[in-house]
């Protein structure tokens, strides 16, 4: 030992180098025991914590969201971030509030009471004085602005406990580092994860009471995931207007397919169930699919397969993560493949025969259209050509019925254009239930009215109050008639209208030479508004009427629609004017059908005339094309017959090498002869043999070297 000292002793060199070693050697065990203790420590804790993920992409995710943004201890996180409630569900519709949402409406009032006192802007700006038209309802309040509802919730990667039965919960919002999506972590300190499957089912049960009255719309992602997108108000069944029986069998179909689940699967067929609804536009199919999945109380999940990043893949990965009890919603089926006419084919196939560069390109956009894909797109000249989706219709069929496709789902498609669809996908087993929508018929006519005016069903005293809400109306229309002159009079006279004045005198501090929009045009007079204008200002509700008048302007209103001619769209839309007033909309149905009919002519003109133009200009743009085909044909011609000839002259030039090889070959053997003669003179007879074989071995070598030199020559 002090032999190793007195070793050690010189490399040490005194005591500060010794005391030194001591702080590194000291430094180093409490950091290793640092790190030992911590990793032993998250070792412990996650051998007792028991960690569950909810991932953005999917359900739970959501159900949790909703569920921490009522915890207050969530929401007054000392970091947090503030962010409207990402599921829209009706505030209005949910019976119960959490006690977050009573605060912050507190908030919210608090806030309220506060500015409702002030006269000025935070900037120092006036008010404005509150709006009035002559003649509106101003006792009728206008609905309130729905209100978006602010969340604070606690910002990345901070923890947070809350209290849950009994049990306190570490709660993390994280983001993955690799998809950039968000991700909830749970954990808690249990023998067994009930705790965490009560906490989910408590989320689910809130979520879906909150979402009792509203129907939830997924829309699918060029990620193959569906994305919530918008969350709407149930509509009722009985404001769909269809003919008899349609609905009826359309709810009692899918209700005993929903019930069927055992049924399908004792026999083994799949469980899906398909329905095609076509026909015209404005008809009412994508109303009818919502308002079943409503009274289902089934979400949608909308596909639109005319989306460019729609492929064989993605369709098939969403088919397979639509949840088991579903509407899945193909709209405008006859949209993922345009099939081109023989025209557009002829003209592609112009186009590709002149693209020579692009031989290979064009033939596999070709083969693409062959196997059903849809292109679209611009080419290098501008035009709309080609930005191909990649769906093809075998990658269609697979998704909606191969092995990775989801069961339970109710699937929807429609289409506007039956006949161009293929066989394949509208075959029974894919869409099992076809409904035609029509243009509207007289009965359909008459429930779209008395869906549209409220009917009072009531006694005397309600016919009474019904007739006064009547004569109200009158007396309001008169009044804005009276009103409307006053305007004229006042454009005349520049003299204050009744309407100014009245304004005035609610509020003396509004600019007497504005208007109600704000505009204090002085250089010219305010022109008179149109007819229609006026219409629109009259009162919008129309007072109940009673049964037999109902029934009376609802035959009216029947009578005069043509049977079958008008979508029902177009007829809400008629109605929708008339809103106020169910006398006029009965009374007026033949000037409005036989103005449509003049209008939908002229339309008609002029569609004509402009198919007959852009057909007049294909036709020029094809024999443009045809032109410079001939042209280039024309061209590759001449340069065939060059390339032809240049072949034929080098044939003959070697043909003529050849000759001249054998000629030399000739004057070779002739001097070979000769030379043989003059030698048999001069040897005898054993000689003479001796030099035959000499000569002949020499001829031998000489023919070798001649026909080598030959095949020299020719190659
Ligand atoms: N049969 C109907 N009953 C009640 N309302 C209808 C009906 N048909 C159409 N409508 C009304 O017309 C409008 C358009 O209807 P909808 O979008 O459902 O028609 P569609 O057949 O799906 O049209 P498209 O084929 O153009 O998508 C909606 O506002 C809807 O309320």
């Amino acid at each position: 030992m002090d032999t190793l000292k007195s070793f050690m002793q010189p490399l040490m060199g005194g005591s500060s180098m010794v005391d030194g070693m001591k702080l590194v050697v000291l430094g180093g065990t409490v950091e290793t025991a640092r790190r030992v203790s911590s990793s032993a420590w998250s070792h412990f804790v996650n051998s007792f914590f028991l960690t569950a993920h909810f991932c953005e992409e999917e359900q739970p995710y959501d159900w949790l969201v909703l569920w921490l943004s009522r915890r207050p201890e969530w929401q007054r996180s000392r970091e947090f971030e503030a962010t409207l409630r990402a599921f829209s569900t009706a505030s209005t519709a949910s019976s119960t509030k959490s006690p977050a949402d009573l605060e912050w409406e507190e908030a919210e009032r608090e806030w309220e009471s506060y500015n409702s006192s002030a006269t000025t802007h935070h900037d120092g700006t006036p008010r404005e004085p509150p709006l009035h038209i002559p003649g509106a309802d101003d006792d009728v309040p206008l609905p309130e602005k729905p209100k978006s509802r602010i969340i604070f919730q606690p910002t990345y990667d901070t923890t947070h406990t809350i209290f849950f039965r009994g049990h306190w919960l570490r709660v993390k919002r994280q983001r993955k580092l690799d998809t950039g999506s968000e991700a909830i972590s749970i954990s808690v300190i249990a023998r067994s994860n009930a705790i965490l499957k009560q906490l989910v089912l408590q989320a689910k049960k809130e979520y879906e009471a909150e979402c009792i009255h509203r129907i939830q719309i997924y829309f699918a992602d060029a990620h193959g995931s569906w994305r919530w997108t918008d969350s709407r108000a149930k509509r009722p069944l009985g404001s769909i207007v269809l003919n008899p029986g349609v609905k009826e069998m359309l709810v009692e179909d899918t209700k005993d397919f929903l019930r069927s689940e055992k049924w399908y699967m004792d026999r083994g067929i799949p469980f899906r169930r398909g329905y095609l609804l076509y026909g015209v536009p404005g008809s009412g199919k994508s109303s009818l699919i919502h308002a079943l999945a409503g009274y289902l109380q089934l979400d949608i999940y909308v596909v639109s397969l005319s989306a460019s990043w729609i492929s064989d893949s993605t369709l098939t990965s969403l088919m397979g993560r639509v949840p088991a009890r579903c509407v899945v919603l193909l709209e405008d089926l006859d949209a993922a493949f345009t099939r081109s006419t023989s025209r557009e084919d002829e003209e592609e196939a112009l186009l590709n025969s002149l693209n020579s560069t692009s031989t290979s390109n064009n033939k596999s956009n070709s083969s693409r259209r062959r196997n059903g894909h849809r292109s679209s797109g611009r080419n290098s000249g501008g035009d709309y050509l080609s930005d191909v989706n990649t769906l093809s219709l075998s990658g269609l069929l697979n998704a909606l019925d191969g092995v990775a496709a989801a069961e339970g789902r109710l699937l929807f498609a429609t289409t506007n254009h039956l006949e161009k669809l293929d066989p394949a996908l509208s075959r029974p087993g894919r869409m099992d239930v076809w409904i035609e929508f029509k243009n509207a018929s007289r009965w359909q006519a008459e429930a779209l009215f008395r869906n549209f005016f409220p009917c009072d069903e009531g006694d005397e005293e309600e016919e009474n109050a019904a007739k006064e809400s009547q004569e109200v109306i009158e007396r309001r229309e008169r009044e804005v008639d009276e009103a409307m002159k006053s305007i004229k009079v006042e454009m005349a006279s520049s003299a204050p209208s009744p309407a100014d004045s009245r304004r005035g005198s609610r509020n003396s501090s509004s600019a007497s030479t504005k208007d109600s929009f704000g505009s204090s045009n002085t250089a010219y007079p305010r022109p008179p508004p149109d007819a229609d204008v006026r219409e629109k200002l009259a009162r919008h509700s129309a007072a109940p009427l009673d049964r037999k008048t109902l029934a009376e302007l609802a035959k009216t209103f029947a009578d005069g629609v043509p049977e079958e001619e008008f979508s029902v769209a177009s007829l809400q839309g008629y109605l929708l004017k008339h809103k106020s007033n169910p006398h006029l909309a009965a009374s007026t149905i033949h000037d409005w059908v036989s103005s449509e009919r003049t209008l939908r002519a002229t339309m008609a003109k002029e569609k004509a005339a402009r198919e007959e133009k852009a057909k007049a200009a294909k036709e020029k743009r094809l024999a443009e094309l045809k032109e410079k085909k001939k042209e280039k044909e024309e061209k590759e011609g001449k340069e065939k017959e060059v390339e032809e000839l240049k072949r034929k002259l080098k044939e003959k030039e070697e043909e003529e090498e050849v000759e001249r090889m054998r000629e030399k070959l000739r004057e070779k053997e002739k001097e070979a002869e000769a030379g043989k003669k003059t030698e048999e003179g001069a040897t005898t007879k054993e000689e003479a043999k001796e030099g035959e074989k000499k000569k002949e071995v020499d001829e031998e070598d000489e023919d070798k070297e001649n026909w080598s030199d030959a095949r020299d020559a020719l190659s």
